[in-house]
């Protein structure tokens, strides 16, 4: 029985709206372009806008992923996520702990957390998480991260093991969101491949239908 006091977070495509990725957009434009595409989770990763911009951000997205029915998570920052009213936030290792996250915004908002492991997702359970990114999947050029590629047999070890759901991050795109998928992984986060597509809405549309042809196929 769920006992939780949030619904569990909608599965499939988790799409993260990043400054860094085609910066001549607005977050607040790639956010609608995403929506448009049917997306039901939002991340607002802002590591390079002001801090009084990215306020405006966050509470502009806000407001657009109430009206669409989709969850608005915020990337790092807590403070952010109280002040535009967001469903939750994402934190990591460079972060407030989890247990910080979780006594701030108490039991009504999402909390995730980034693990690189099976270790670090029982921990992030106890620290009060809803979810836990793993990654790097496979390899990016959108972040340096300083953790090994997983690769596809390691992450489907960490989503039989985890007590959360996982959801992967790095390199996933419509190339390999099925084999996600097939991990039994509950999501799959994507940055560039939805941002640079031509067509952001129809690329976020591609890859739902992609997680979905495989989601309850046992594949
Ligand atoms: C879904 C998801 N998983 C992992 C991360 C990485 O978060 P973090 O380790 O805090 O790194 P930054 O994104 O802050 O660079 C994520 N953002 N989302
Ligand atoms: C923000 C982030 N975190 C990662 C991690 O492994 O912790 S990989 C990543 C970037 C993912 O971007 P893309 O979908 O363009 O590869
Ligand atoms: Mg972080």
């Amino acid at each position: 029985m769920n006992v939780s006091p949030r619904p569990p977070l909608p599965q499939g495509p988790y799409l993260l709206v990043d400054d860094s990725v085609r910066p001549e957009l607005s977050l607040v434009d790639k956010a609608q372009r995403l929506l448009a595409g049917g997306a039901r989770v939002l991340q607002l990763r802002m590591k390079h806008t002001p801090l009084r911009e990215a306020l405006a951000a966050a509470r502009a997205v806000g407001v657009l992923c109430r009206q669409a029915g989709a969850v608005c998570l915020i990337n790092d920052r807590v403070d952010l996520a109280l002040l535009s009213d967001a469903h939750g936030v994402h934190v990591g290792d460079e972060d407030l702990p989890p247990e910080a996250a979780r006594e701030l915004l108490g039991p009504g908002r999402y909390v995730g957390v980034t693990a690189r492991g099976t270790e670090g997702a029982k921990a992030a359970l106890a620290a009060g998480a809803d979810y836990v990114g793993v990654g790097p999947l496979f390899g990016t050029t959108t972040k340096v991260v300083q953790a090994p590629v997983l690769g596809l047999e390691a992450f489907r070890r960490v989503v039989a093991e985890s007590p959360l759901p996982v959801v992967g991050i790095g390199g996933v795109g419509l190339a390999n969101i099925a084999s996600v998928a097939a991990t039994g992984a509950h999501g799959a986060a994507v940055v560039s491949d939805a941002l640079l597509a031509q067509d952001i809405a129809e690329r976020v549309r591609q890859l739902a239908a992609a997680f979905d042809s495989v989601r309850g196929t046992g594949l």
